[in-house]
């Protein structure tokens, strides 16, 4: 049984465990060498770093930004195992994700997860290319809910699974027990986003996932963040979102103006290539590889966000 279920269950059942998916989490990044083998040392390095100095609730393994579409089966279990560690030294929860259109296979990833007792929640998106319309979409999650055995967090994430998802669905998603969260990445703070956000589901917390706006994401009520910016300058990330947590609007406003600016750079060509560049010009990361069919970033998109990186930490 997952430990988060475990201290959970009372004698009225199993309780969403909310307060665990509050603040900052940061998917980490998957340091390769030049030749693009996967570097352990480099990767728990990383995990530490982040939950220690970097402040982060939380880590994410296996997200986009870990190139999990192109980790092999034994990798992505070194990877959940190097992050586990880290989060158990710390008392932090894991995320991992589990990203799919096959149902049944995503079914089976989440048993395997569950039975190893470290993860606190997977991070679901909807099925990508498949396309299967909203209902097809709910059945999908209920599935998963019913029979994987973690708690999930919604990745509503259009803009890659090109699959939409009402705040009606994403509302109707957040009264399944098992769904703890929603990572919000639908591209956009429109009357959608304020809906969701204002209807505030108990125990069904909303995490920004657009790292350049997650400042007004945070200031309209979101709870916090899975942000790939956060690899680099952690601590600034948990700062904004605790400035917005404490009411603290104006200097809030200037640090999440700053962040945006870094994580316009940070995303100007495919994720995560300019964030290995940087983690690389910073010396935190061997080498800035990435695996087909991702490219290196551009020395130019690398300097210009290893700039901003360097410019609130003077
Ligand atoms: O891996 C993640 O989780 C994230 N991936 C997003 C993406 O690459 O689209 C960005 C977000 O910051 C976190």
């Amino acid at each position: 049984m997952n430990w988060i279920y475990w201290v959970c269950v009372g004698q009225a059942g199993p309780m969403k465990p909310e307060a665990h998916f509050t603040g900052l989490f940061v998917p980490l990044v998957t340091p390769f060498t030049d030749d693009l083998r996967l570097a352990p040392e480099a990767l728990a390095r990383l995990a530490d770093e982040a939950l220690s100095a970097g402040g982060a609730r939380g880590l994410v393994a296996l997200g986009t930004t870990a190139e999990a579409a192109t980790l092999t089966a034994e990798e992505k279990q070194a990877v959940v195992r190097i992050c586990s560690t880290a989060c158990r030294a710390y008392g932090a929860p894991l995320i991992v994700g589990v990203g799919t259109n096959d149902t049944a296979a995503a079914i089976t990833t989440l048993q395997e997860l569950a039975r190893s007792g470290d993860v606190a929640a997977a991070l679901v998106p909807a099925p990508p290319y498949t396309r299967p319309g909203e209902a097809g979409t709910l059945a999908h999650f209920t599935a998963l809910a019913e029979h994987g055995g973690l708690p999930l967090v919604v990745y509503d994430i259009p803009y890659r699974t090109s699959q939409h998802l009402s705040t009606g669905t994403l509302t109707t998603l957040g009264h399944l027990p098992q769904v703890v969260g929603v990572k919000y990445a639908a591209g956009a703070i429109d009357a959608a986003a304020m809906e969701l956000l204002d209807s505030q589901t108990p125990g069904f917390a909303v995490l920004g996932g657009d790292d350049a706006v997650i400042s007004p994401l945070l200031a309209a009520g979101a709870r916090g963040g899975i942000l790939a910016s956060a690899n680099v300058r952690t601590a600034d990330y948990a700062e904004l979102i605790s400035l917005w947590q404490r009411d603290a609007a104006g200097p809030a406003r200037r640090l999440g103006a700053e962040l945006a600016r870094l994580s316009a750079a940070l995303f100007a060509e495919p994720n995560p290539t300019v964030i290995k560049g940087v983690l690389h010009a910073q010396g935190r990361i061997p080498s800035p590889a990435v695996r087909l069919p991702l490219l290196a970033a551009s020395p130019d998109a690398v300097r210009r966000a290893a700039d901003l990186a360097t410019a609130g930490q003077a």
